[in-house]
This record gives C-alpha cells, structure tokens and sequence, in this order.
C-alpha cells in the first residue's frame, strides 16, 4: 500500500470512564469482615459465608456505604435517589464466588452529576451519567505470565465484599490527558469527604472507553451526536489502577486505533486488556452486552430508603471552594492556594497555622518547606497533623529572632522529621540559639584582622570580599548569626 492510499481522515478522540472506588468503610458491605488488610495476611482469612458465596448466607447491607454513597452524590452535584434498590449481575469468573456480583442496575443511588476540571487553564465540566453501589470481587493473582499467558492463577477473597462505588462518567474526555486531570480531581474530591483512602493498594480502579469519531460528524459547537457515538467502534481498557496508567493506556489505544482507521480497518468493538508492564493493551475478548449479564433483582435485600439520609448527610467544604477561599480570606497566589488544598489535611493545617500567623507567612512554612520536606521523605502531612504545635514553635523561636530562618529550615525541620525530636532539644544540641551581639562583633573583628587582603579588595571596590567576609563571620558563629545584620556591621566597621 503506499502512503496515498492510507485513509487520511481527521477524527475526534472520545473517551467515558467507569471508576470502581473502594469506599473506605470498618467492615464490607454485605457482612462483617474487616475491609482492611492486615500486614502479610495470609489470602481468604478475611472472609465468612457471606463474602465466600456460600449457599443460605445472607446479606446485610452496611448503613456506611450508603453514607457514603450519598456524600458523593451530593459532591458531584448528582441526583440522590430517594428510592434504590440492588440487582444481581451475572457472570462466571473465579473472583465472584456466587458467580453473581451485587450491584446495581435500573436504580443507581445517584445520577446525573458533574465534576468541573480544568485542563490547561480551560475549565471543562464531565458529565456523571450515574454512580451506584456494588461489591468488589476477589483478586486474581496470575502466576508464570500476565493474564493471557499464565500457567495458573490464584484466587484471594479478602478482597471481595469490599464496598464499592462505580462512577460512570458521559463520554465526554476529548484527550487521555483530560482523564488523568479528572481522576486527580476526583481523587481530592473523595478524599475530602473521607470516603476513600488513596495509599490503599487498588483502591481505585478504572475502565476507560474510547473512540475514535470522524471529525465530520462532530458539530460546529464541539458536541458529538449520539448516533455518532453510537456508530463509533469503542474498546473497553480493563485493568487500569492508577491516573497516569489511564493516561497511558488511552494513549496507546489512540494510536492503536488511528493506525487500523489509516490503513482502512476497523476497530473492534472489544475489551482490552491495560498491559502496565509491557506498557500496551491486549484483546481479551468481545465486548460483553447487557443481555449477558441476565440482570435480575436481588430478592436479599429489601429495596433501600434513602430519602431520610439524604436530608440528614451534609458535606464539607469542596476543594475547588476552600482554594478560592483561601485566595480571598488569605490572600494567597493562585500556586499555593491550590498546593494548600489539594489535600484536606494539608488545608486544615494550614488553617491552623495561618490563625496563629501572618498568612503569607505561614504559607510559606507549610506550602514550601513542610511540605517540600515531606515529600522528599515520602511521608505525608498526615504523619506530622499530631506536631502541629512543635512547627508552630519553630516559627516562633524565628519570628521572635531565637534562631536563623536558615537554621530552622535547614537543620531544625529537618531533624524533627528525621529524628522526631522538639525543635528546642534540636536547637540545644546542635547549639543553634542566635549569637548575642557580643558573639557577632567579636566574629566581625577577627574576621576582619584574619584577612587584610579581603579587607584591601574591599576597599578598593571588589565586590565578592565583603560577601567573603559575611561567610567567615557565618562560619565563626556557626551560622548562627544574621547574615543581613553581619553584613550591615561589616560596612560600618570597614566604611567608618
Ligand atoms: N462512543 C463512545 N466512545 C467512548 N466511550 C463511550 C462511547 N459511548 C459510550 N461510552 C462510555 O462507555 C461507558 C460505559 O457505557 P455503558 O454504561 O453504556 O455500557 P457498558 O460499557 O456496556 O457497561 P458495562 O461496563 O457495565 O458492561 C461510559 O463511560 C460511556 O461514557
Ligand atoms: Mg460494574
Ligand atoms: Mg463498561
């Protein structure tokens, strides 16, 4: 085939996740096993007749998950359904021991919400077309290869029964990379409402679909028509547990698909499998339909009465509110406000800093150097939300000129990271306390009779010797001192 002959056509890249959150509840959502795992715990102890399938355990439904549920819905802007009800999914895989998953299927608890993202300084709303509750399966864990080339595969059902909310978005990403914005906004979003716990392997996980639409049956105004939609050949990428695998993985199948579309093939409608390893989706089978599933109600559980939840649950402040709150109430650059807010712990922290402190002030302690010092350390604010009183101690002892604003930042938050101990024991036993003034004159004088040549490059007009003799004073007083004040009694000294 030559290059001419290839199809040339532009099209519109299409994306809708289906997000699968593991709400962070005690126990699971049909009985009462714990949903967190123990360290090294060994594969199906977790379990009881309820979560194992077994035949006449039956389930009851944890009031958590639906606490939950409903905290998203009202932070996605969804409709909460007054009534709910759950449904019985069919399917045969080893991860589901009943060979059915509890889920929900005609009346999801919330439908129809957005979630505002912004993707290079343009602001674009996804569409939630509904999120309901399920359980999750077990896990699988292939043994001697990947997926498809495993010689056999183990089955652990600590997983299963954990409570999940599936999030289904409208197909409305025009680019991998706006997926990845909406997963780390979602994320912060849950995280807010402390129904989710990131650090927990798995505990989100995403199916992306994508399309590819030709650019000539989109409208003028961006929007796609459903019948293009619905034309368009989509694939279903399974297996996707982290924003920038979705990012990836979508990447990939754009390229994937608009190589077949040139070279005048279609592209299978199919699910696919994301290859995080090898970095590449691979076909696992046709795409399954509605009618597989043989949904049916779950006779288990009685339908669900939401109504009164719904007027009693109230939700906090939002991240993209607090961030524009904290640039009127604080006055802070568009970059900190949303270094401080991305993460709730961090926002309430810098709260409590900022009550105690000039605002800008405590911004910087806690936006650049707690948190700059935390991250190298891979630790997070939460390992220090008990210390709040020691760092504000710490700004203190420098607002108050006890210490160095070098010296805090370089020697004392550091070791109270490293070391744990209170600023005080660190300033003792490093002997950080300011010089006294005596202390500092008397630097400044040896440093002066020491280096006559720095003295004479002074005078005569050379620049570097009085930084030069700034360092030596430093180095005489343990970098206790000013360096801004030993600078000014150098000038004197030398100038008078
Ligand atoms: N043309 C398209 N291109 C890309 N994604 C699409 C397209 N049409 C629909 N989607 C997305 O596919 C996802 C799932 O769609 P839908 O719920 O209709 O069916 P499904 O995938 O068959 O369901 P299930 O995964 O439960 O089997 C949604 O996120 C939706 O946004
Ligand atoms: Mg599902
Ligand atoms: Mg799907």
């Amino acid at each position: 085939m030559t290059a001419q002959a290839l199809e040339q056509r532009d099209y519109a890249v299409v994306i809708g996740l289906e997000v699968h959150v593991q709400l962070e509840t005690a126990t699971k959502i049909f009985c009462g096993c714990s949903t967190e795992p123990e360290e090294d715990e060994e594969p199906n102890t977790r379990t009881c007749p309820v979560c194992l399938g077994l035949p006449g355990a039956l389930p009851v439904l944890n009031e958590g998950a639906v606490e939950a549920a409903v905290k998203i819905g009202k932070a996605l802007d969804a409709d909460v359904a007054e009534d709910t009800r759950f449904h019985r999914k069919n399917y045969y895989y080893p991860d589901l021991p009943k060979n059915f998953q509890i889920t929900q299927y005609d009346a999801p608890i919330c439908a129809d919400g957005t979630l505002e993202v912004s993707v290079e300084g343009e602001r674009r709303e996804i569409t939630i077309r509904r999120a309901h509750l399920e359980e999750d399966p077990g896990s699988l864990q292939h043994k001697g290869g990947s997926i498809d080339s495993a010689e056999y595969t183990l089955v652990n059902y600590n997983r299963a029964g954990t409570p999940l909310m599936e999030i289904v978005t409208n197909p409305d990403f025009r680019s991998p990379k706006e997926t990845r914005r909406f997963l780390s906004k979602l994320e912060e979003v849950l995280e807010y409402l402390g129904v989710f716990d990131a650090s927990r392997d798995g505990s989100l996980r995403i199916d992306a679909n994508i399309s590819l639409v030709p650019e000539d049956d989109v409208d003028d105004d961006g929007t796609i028509p459903e019948s293009a939609l619905e034309a368009a050949n989509r694939t279903e990428v399974k297996n996707i547990s982290s924003h920038k695998g979705a990012e990836q993985a979508l990447a990939y199948e754009v390229t994937r698909q608009k190589n077949a579309l040139q070279r005048g093939r279609a592209v299978e409608q199919e699910t696919r499998h994301w290859d995080e390893g090898r970095g590449v989706t691979v076909s696992m089978r046709s795409k399954e339909e509605e009618k597989d599933y043989r949904y049916f109600r779950e006779a288990d559980l009685p339908p669900l009465q939401v109504a009164h939840w719904k007027a009693e649950i109230s939700i906090p402040e939002l991240p993209d509110a607090r961030r524009e709150r904290f640039r009127e109430e604080y006055g802070l650059d568009a970059e900190s406000a949303s270094k401080l807010t991305s993460r709730k712990a961090v926002a309430d922290f810098y709260e409590d800093v900022a009550s105690q402190f000039d605002p800008d002030l405590a911004a910087t302690w806690v936006a650049d150097n707690l948190l700059g010092e935390l991250n190298y350390r891979d630790m997070t604010v939460d390992d220090v939300t008990g210390r709040l009183d020691e760092f504000t101690r710490l700004i203190e002892l420098v607002a108050e000129g006890e210490i160095t604003t070098k010296n805090a930042e370089e020697t004392v938050l550091r070791q109270m990271l490293d070391e744990g101990d209170d600023p005080e024991t660190i300033i003792d036993r490093e002997g950080l306390g300011k010089a006294d003034d005596d202390e500092v004159s008397q630097a400044v004088e040896a440093a002066i009779e020491e280096n006559p040549d720095a003295v004479e490059d002074y005078h005569a007009g050379e620049g570097g010797a009085l930084n030069f003799l700034v360092g030596q004073v430093m180095q005489k007083t343990g970098g206790s001192a000013d360096p801004g004040a030993v600078n000014g009694l150098l000038r004197d000294r030398l100038d008078g």
